[in-house]
């Protein structure tokens, strides 16, 4: 038998053997063969003859299977087999003999943010594959048609605002106002003015007649952010509020009926402060009935880089570069960020990594400063013990780093102040 004719029992093996998963396409643009490894990826077989276009989907680029044929570059796809569909990445390799394709072999691997995506949920601005943050979504919509007060915990940057908007446009309110107000941001007296208004003269600087928050919310959604930093005082009159549907600006004598739902969030426990003596267990109760937990986004990690992905994309919508992938060290940072600020701390470094960096690929290097820096949640190895902060090994990271103290101090796994400290007392300059 002539070397040219192997035998086809070990083609495809052989084929398996060097690239992986594959489908062979001929040149009619049909489904020739597979690799037992692409069956066992696809949980499934495809017939031979079927039309590419039938099974193989791009989810990027212009036109439908010319780009991913032609171009050559890894492409996301979905391929169909029986009833599933499966997020890919495609490199097509063109099986030239002469001019003409004679057919392409595709190379195909998993593409699991793809798959993240194609479990994912948008919701009135809120992205998310985690299912625990999905359960929130449902209770939104259930509780959204209800009157129940409902209280938002979360971190900050976790979407509190965001849920109790959606909770607002889901509700027979959403034709009235909604308004928002964050308790930790105003001194106790203008926030009592704040939310319950003021009459002509109250105090100085009261010119005219102010209706306040809740007046202006009336027949709508009120949103108290930050409720837990309420002061004791106002925490009473809130609850008089409440009770009696009525409020009394400042400075007024008559109570106003006011038709307003009560929208609260906090980051902290509130029953914790209510041991704590701080807030009133009477009010607490008042706010809580139904109570929302947001996780953070460490809590969902599988949510960063699809996510990232997605302040990217729009980033590009605005600008004129375009991001396709992170590289392997800016893919662990970011995985392995703590993310104290949440989803808000990852757009705005994304915002950072798309003005700072160049080309498709966001490096390590085009992450905010932070990222380069030994991560405070690490506790610092105390410099006596081990020896880390003696003298000539300060010097020595000095200089493998260029005399870059930041760097210095990852290379040394200490924060940039203790090295700091550190350099000011062995007599070396603190800053370069
Ligand atoms: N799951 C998410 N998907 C997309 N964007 C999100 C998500 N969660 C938060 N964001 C974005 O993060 C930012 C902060 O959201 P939001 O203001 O609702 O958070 P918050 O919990 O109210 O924050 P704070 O307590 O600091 O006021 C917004 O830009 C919002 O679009």
């Amino acid at each position: 038998m002539p070397a040219s004719r192997a035998p086809s029992h070990l083609v495809l093996p052989a084929l398996e053997a060097l690239a992986g998963p594959v489908l062979l396409v001929d040149d009619a643009r049909k489904v020739a063969a597979l690799t037992p490894a692409l069956e066992a990826l696809l949980g499934g077989t495809l017939r031979a003859g079927t039309p590419l276009a039938q099974v193989l989907v791009p989810r990027e680029g212009p036109g439908p299977l010319d780009g991913l044929l032609k171009d050559g570059r890894e492409t996301s796809a979905h391929l169909r087999v029986g009833g599933r569909v499966k997020a890919v990445r495609v490199r097509a390799v063109p099986l030239a003999r002469g001019p003409r394709a004679s057919g392409w072999a595709l190379l195909v691997t998993p593409d699991a943010l793809g798959e993240a995506a194609s479990r994912a949920e948008l919701f009135h601005g809120l992205w998310t594959q985690a299912p625990e943050l999905q359960r929130v979504f449902r209770i939104v919509e259930k509780v959204a048609r209800t009157e129940s007060s409902v209280l938002v915990r979360g971190e900050s940057g976790t979407g509190k605002e965001h849920i109790a908007h959606a909770l607002h446009a889901l509700s027979a309110r959403a034709r009235g106002p909604f308004r928002a107000i964050n308790c930790a941001a105003l001194p106790p007296n203008l926030l009592e003015s704040e939310l319950f208004g003021h009459v002509r003269g109250a105090f100085t600087g009261a010119v005219r007649d102010s209706p306040g928050h809740f007046r202006l919310a009336d027949k709508g959604s009120l949103f108290l952010d930050e409720v837990a930093e309420m002061p004791p005082d106002l925490q009473a009159k809130m609850l008089r509020v409440l009770e009696t549907r009525t409020v009394i600006p400042v400075g007024g004598r008559q109570p106003v009926p006011v038709d307003v739902r009560i929208i609260a969030a906090t980051h902290r426990a509130l029953r914790r402060e209510v041991e704590a003596g701080r807030f009133r267990a009477d009010l607490m109760y008042r706010l809580r009935v139904v109570p929302l937990f947001l996780p953070t986004l460490r809590e969902r990690r599988a949510d960063i880089l699809p996510l990232a992905m997605r302040f990217l994309d729009e980033l590009r919508q605005r600008g004129t570069r375009r991001v396709e992938r992170f590289s392997p060290g800016a893919r662990r940072r970011l995985e392995e960020h703590p993310w104290p600020g949440n989803v808000r701390e990852l757009r705005n470094a994304m915002e950072y990594a798309y003005v700072i960096g160049e080309g498709p690929v966001v490096h390590e290097a085009d992450l905010p400063p932070e990222f380069s820096e030994p991560r405070p949640a690490t506790p610092e190895a105390p410099p006596s013990r081990d020896g880390s902060l003696e003298p000539a090994r300060v010097r020595e990271a000095l200089a493998q780093a260029g005399g870059n103290r930041s760097e210095a101090a990852r290379r040394l796994g200490v924060s940039r102040v203790t090295l700091w400290r550190r350099l000011r007392d062995l007599g070396l300059p603190p800053e370069r």
